[in-house]
């Protein structure tokens, strides 16, 4: 579903990805875990188009991701969320709902705004919402179109604690309706137990690609060794 081959990112003269390859099968749920700077935002942000690649292939469901067929298939979400600041969160929604062509749209809208309780500010306009008001208008905005893949770069970020469990809800709801994902976050303990692999980088580099219990085996981990101290062992300066 993702094929990413050789994918060089450079800010100036410092490499940000460092000529990474990576797939992602239909309907795996990968967690992309880093210490800050490690390139896991653009990568990301390469993936989905908002940052031109130095160098390497994208493909999202066999089509380049640049076209508009790889576009249908995906939401993003990124660590910072962007509103529109002259729209209500409904808007957004029906935005979205007519871009996308979604039908029933405020079906699914009522649905999502009261997961994220947004019900009671559906008229608020974007440039009034706090942070992680903004933050629940932006995935709401990305589960409307039920994408085949979503790319989540931190989405726990800003969230309060009701919104984060809802957020670990639809993640395991997910990956039962067989979509795939990647999802970038520090909460490692929040893909633990649904990440069918876990994905590490290091410096624009992946220094580890593999199931949990394969990376712990691989890496002489304790049994009982959680994915957290795997993380703090792979990740730490020499
Ligand atoms: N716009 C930019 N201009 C220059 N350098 C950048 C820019 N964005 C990121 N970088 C650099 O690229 C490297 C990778 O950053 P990136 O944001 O991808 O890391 P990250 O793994 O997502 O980190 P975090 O966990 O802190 O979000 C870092 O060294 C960072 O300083």
């Amino acid at each position: 579903m993702l094929e990413v081959t050789g994918l060089v990112k450079k800010y100036g003269k410092q490499n940000a990805v460092n000529n990474i390859s990576f797939s992602l099968a239909g309907g795996e749920v990968v967690g992309l875990l880093g210490p800050n700077g490690a390139g896991k935002s653009t990568t990301m942000k390469c993936i989905v188009g908002l940052l031109r690649k130095n160098a390497g292939e994208i493909f999202l469901g066999g089509h380049d991701h640049m076209t508009v067929e790889a576009k249908k298939l995906f939401s993003y979400i990124p660590e910072t969320p962007h509103v529109y600041d002259l729209l209500t969160v409904r808007e957004h929604l029906q935005f979205i709902a007519q871009a996308y062509g979604v039908k029933n749209w405020q079906e699914k809208a009522e649905a999502l705004m009261d997961l994220y309780e947004l019900s009671d500010k559906q008229d608020k306009l974007g440039r009034d919402l706090s942070k992680g008001m903004r933050q629940k208008v932006s995935i709401c905005c990305a589960l409307l179109p039920d994408p085949q893949i979503l790319f989540f770069d931190e989405p726990m970020i800003g969230l309060d604690p009701k919104a984060i469990k809802n957020t670990k809800k639809v993640f395991r709801d997910l990956k039962e309706q067989g979509k795939t994902i990647l999802v970038s976050t520090h909460l490692i303990d929040s893909v633990e137990t649904i990440a069918d692999r876990i994905m590490i980088m290091k410096d624009g580099n992946i220094i580890g690609n593999d199931t949990l219990a394969n990376l712990k085996s691989n890496f002489g981990a304790e049994g009982d060794s959680s994915l957290e101290d795997l993380f703090l062992e792979l990740t730490k300066d020499e």
